[in-house]
């Protein structure tokens, strides 16, 4: 009997255990299946959040968090792989905080210290000062402190941000991270060593002076006694500065070194690496951005002379959406029709790039007039040539010097709607390049016949040389 008790509680007992296993079993797994479904959701927002971009003519979805750790992921035409990056941008310290977009914050701490407490100015923006920073791993990186007194208030620095950090392409000067330090806000960019376009069109020089012309009573008396020497006819009239920078005479004098003088070829590859940076911006992010500040002077290149265009996020509202905004831009630059009816379109921009390219070709700024050289130029098929850069005569293909100028001035049509889409522009410019890829083919293949031909002779020479020497020899020792 007390065996049977004995065997019931052990029954029991057995039972329990099993149940609470099974109930364990259970538990674990319904924990199990919440953990996983979360996980599923939040990589589907996150999906969701990512950039569609196009590779080669194919829509792909770009996840930038997965991109990080997969530096292959992304290998389209234009867009740079993660592995391409400054080493920094992957060894960036643990305590920095990655934002939704992937771009690494930085604390001001680690600002001042990189730039060397805000010592190395690179220049000057309308949003504020921009320093060379070496940042922690020895990689180089351009900050641009934006004023405290900027209306940009923190929710549009972070969208801005946000935006900014899916945007990545090897023709867009790419943002690598960012500080929000109370009232700080800062932007830190690859470094492009070889400054601005409009720096390399006109000369530090010119550029100088509009730095220290930017004042109103006197040209500083270090500048005044290099006056003669740099104007080159360039610069007229009383030219006056109230407050030039210390760096803004270091940077005068400077210039008055060797000017670097942007060849034909560098010119069509800045002009076709531009397109290809817009059309991303058009053509590749969604929603697509228009630009609006295209402009000689937000084209930066790097050591390798290719182009990237900049500050396409500063300018707020650049997202296009359809609705009217504030007209944004640069004097000289702004598409008529924009001014007119104050719509900011895709083709705006267009018409900006258009300028750029004359600008390209003939080293006059929008600020000197260079509208009316144009549409002097267009009165004849050749009066593109008038209007050349001095320092290109001689030295470049008037064909493609016309066959862009012809591009350019489609861009200009005051019909928005009749200029060409930005795809259509860099096809033209491909085109250019691609003729003459072809023409030096031919001509390679040509010059190679001719040197076949040249050591065929040779050796039949060589060959005849040798039976008129047996011949000779034949006649010299005779009997
Ligand atoms: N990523 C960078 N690498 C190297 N130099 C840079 C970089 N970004 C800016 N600079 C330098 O700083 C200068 C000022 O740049 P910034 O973009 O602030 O102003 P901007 O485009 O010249 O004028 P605005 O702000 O009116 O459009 C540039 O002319 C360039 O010389």
């Amino acid at each position: 009997m007390k065996q049977q008790a004995n065997f019931v509680i052990i029954g029991i007992s057995a039972g329990v255990a099993v149940g609470i296993l099974i109930a364990s079993i259970i538990y674990c797994a319904i924990k199990w299946y919440k953990r996983h479904s979360h996980l599923r959701r939040c990589a589907n927002e996150r999906s969701s959040t990512t950039l569609p971009i196009r590779i080669h003519g194919l829509d792909t979805s770009v996840n930038l968090s997965a991109s990080i750790s997969n530096s292959n992921v992304i290998q389209g035409s234009g867009l740079i792989p993660r592995s391409a990056k400054s080493s920094w941008w992957r060894n960036h310290r643990k305590d920095h905080f990655i934002s939704a977009s992937g771009i690494p914050r930085y604390s001001y701490k680690d600002i001042q210290k990189a730039t060397q407490n805000f010592t190395n100015l690179l220049g000057q923006g309308s949003f504020g000062p921009v320093y060379k920073a070496i940042m922690p791993t020895g990689g180089v990186a351009a900050v641009k402190v934006l004023a405290s007194d900027s209306k940009q208030g923190e929710k549009e620095f972070q969208t801005e941000v946000a935006l900014l950090g899916r945007l990545h392409h090897r023709n867009l000067v790419n943002l690598i991270g960012y500080c929000v330090d109370k009232s700080q806000r800062m932007l830190v960019y690859e470094f492009m060593s070889n400054g601005s376009l409009a720096n390399l069109i006109y000369g530090t020089v010119q550029d100088c002076f509009y730095d220290l012309s930017m004042g109103s009573s006197g040209l500083f008396p270090e500048c005044l006694s290099y006056l003669p020497k740099i104007t080159k006819g360039k610069v007229h009239g009383h030219i006056q500065a109230a407050s030039a920078s210390v760096y803004s005479v270091n940077k005068f004098i400077h210039a008055l070194g060797e000017e670097q003088v942007l060849s034909w070829d560098e010119r069509l590859q800045i002009a076709l690496d531009i397109s290809h940076g817009i059309e991303y911006l058009h053509e590749g992010a969604v929603p697509p951005v228009v630009h609006r500040d295209l402009k000689s002077a937000n084209i930066l290149l790097d050591h390798s002379m290719r182009a990237k265009v900049a500050d396409f996020g500063l300018s707020k509202e650049d997202v296009y959406d359809g609705r009217n905004s504030g007209l944004k831009g640069t004097y000289g630059y702004i598409d008529p029709e924009y001014m007119s009816t104050n719509k900011c379109t895709m083709k705006s921009d267009i018409y900006s790039f258009g300028i750029i390219m004359f600008e390209l070709i003939t080293a006059i700024h929008p600020h000197q007039n260079l509208m009316d050289y144009i549409n002097l130029a267009a009165m004849s098929s050749d009066g593109i040539d008038e209007i050349l850069d001095k320092r290109l005569v001689g030295q470049c293909n008037l064909v493609e010097v016309r066959a862009l100028a012809s591009i350019a001035h489609k861009c200009l049509h005051k019909t928005p709607r009749k200029r060409p889409s930005i795809g259509e522009v860099s096809q033209a410019i491909l085109k250019i390049k691609q003729r003459r890829l072809a023409k030096e083919d031919t001509m390679s293949f040509a010059g190679d016949n001719l040197s076949q031909i040249m050591s065929r002779l040779g050796s039949q020479n060589i060959e005849l040389s040798k039976l008129a020497g047996v011949h000779e020899g034949n006649e010299i020792t005779p009997g």
